[in-house]
């Protein structure tokens, strides 16, 4: 008989090392059936295994009917041809490992009816950390504790036995008199800008201003084009060349320099995680973000020392600030991250999907924390999220709604 299992996980739990256990001869004893037989792997990891392949050995699988390479597309459309590959092979088992993490809600919606339907013939191990993902399904229940596997009778047992502590001390943001001059309201402004790459039209005639201070969400499909447009504002994409574009009050390509534009832009998306090795302490990592550095090369000034701590201390990280950063968990690795972004009170911060791979918990009080930097108004903000974080509240939403000519924007307040 086919069996289907969730396995609830926090940014405690050891997924990684879990998952590579499933697949190997040698599993945890609840896993024995896997045994010799064909499992699947949905999962990020997975995607990059596949764009490290075509990348170094030119070896095109997942884009054999396809020009594009899979690292430019977008990473929903990475996750849909990865899925559409492990089907094709068949699979007795699949495991998922946060299946719905950067997927757009219509095709989350889609996919779940599609897991429900090939639950028929595939068995379905579900890892998640969200509880909106979960399958109505399972026939087990587990929470990943460390590496330890817990069981539950039932998915009410496991509500129960969760504690919810979302928030955060009820401190003031410091305000660092250091930080860029900036007199204009105006930061970012397109006027009528399009993007195509080759034939395909991905942003037409797009109107859009930021002002200082304001807390943007945007929000859009797969594929509409979020990654291009910000990579137009980071300085990512020349694309915006004789364009109406400006940044910070300079026309796109009248000389500007990217250093300038980057000293006033904070940017974190959680791939960039992926670039520390973490032999360095939490403290250093977020001081290290008023030059952008890695590490931390120059001594520290009294003013960058006093800002640091005082953000530790809102994040609620003051006590583990000596520990190095690949001994923290996953959760306090983002706020890390962000604290690290925001330290030098940028013009403007950009936040791609930061809140994939969190668990519900950590969600929160990444959540949590965004809505205190954006009430400061020191900063103005673009959150990009699929998923409806609860208790986000940016000020305006901009949707990206794609059309055969390209994405058009669409602002909703
Ligand atoms: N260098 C490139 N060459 C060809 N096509 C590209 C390139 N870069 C992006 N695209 C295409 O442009 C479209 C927009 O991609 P983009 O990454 O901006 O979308 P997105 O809204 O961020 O999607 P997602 O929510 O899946 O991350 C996609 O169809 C993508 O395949």
């Amino acid at each position: 008989m086919i069996k289907h299992i969730t396995i609830f996980t926090t940014n405690e739990s050891n997924t990684s090392s879990f998952i590579t256990s499933l697949l190997k001869d040698e599993k945890p004893e609840e896993f024995n059936f896997l045994k010799g037989i064909d499992t699947a792997l949905f999962s990020k990891s997975e995607v990059l295994k596949f764009i490290k392949e075509e990348e170094i050995h030119d070896i095109k699988t997942l884009t054999a009917n396809t020009m594009q390479s899979l690292k430019s597309m977008s990473s929903g459309e990475q996750k849909r041809v990865l899925l559409k590959y492990l089907l094709d092979q068949k699979p007795k088992y699949i495991i998922l490992d946060n299946p719905f993490d950067n997927l757009d809600t219509a095709y989350q919606t889609k996919l779940k009816e599609l897991f429900l339907e090939i639950s028929e013939s595939i068995g379905i191990i579900l890892i998640c950390n969200r509880q909106e993902d979960r399958l109505p399904i399972a026939s087990k229940i587990y929470k990943l504790e460390k590496d330890y596997l817990k069981h539950y009778s039932s998915l009410t047992e496991y509500n129960t036995s969760i504690n919810n502590q979302t928030s955060l001390e009820r401190l003031e943001i410091p305000k660092n008199n250091t930080a860029i001059n900036y007199a204009y309201t105006e930061l970012i402004r397109f006027k009528d800008v399009s993007v195509s790459f080759q034939t395909k039209k991905v942003l037409h005639q797009i109107n859009w201003q930021i002002n200082k201070g304001e807390f943007w969400q945007l929000i859009g499909k797969n594929g509409s084009g979020k990654t291009t447009l910000l990579s137009m504002i980071t300085g990512e994409n020349n694309k915006g060349y004789g364009q109406e574009l400006y940044l910070f009050g300079q026309k796109k390509g009248s000389g500007e320099s990217i250093w300038d534009i980057k000293k006033k832009i904070g940017y974190f998306t959680p791939s960039l995680t992926d670039n520390f090795k973490g032999n360095h302490t939490i403290e250093h990592m977020v001081l290290a973000g008023f030059t952008d550095a890695i590490g931390l090369y120059t001594k520290p000034t009294e003013t960058q020392l006093n800002l640091t701590n005082q953000w530790l201390k809102i994040a609620g990280l003051s006590e583990i600030k000596n520990k190095l950063f690949n001994q923290i968990t996953r959760g306090e690795q983002r706020l890390v991250m962000l604290l690290r972004a925001i330290v030098k009170q940028p013009l403007l911060l950009i936040l791609d999907e930061p809140t994939a791979d969190l668990d519900d918990n950590n969600a929160a009080l990444f959540v949590s924390l965004v809505n205190k930097i954006a009430k400061s108004k020191q900063t103005a903000l673009i959150f990009v999220s699929h998923r409806k974080e609860p208790n986000l509240e940016p000020l305006a939403i901009i949707e990206l709604q794609t059309t055969p000519n390209g994405s058009i924007a669409n602002i909703l307040k």
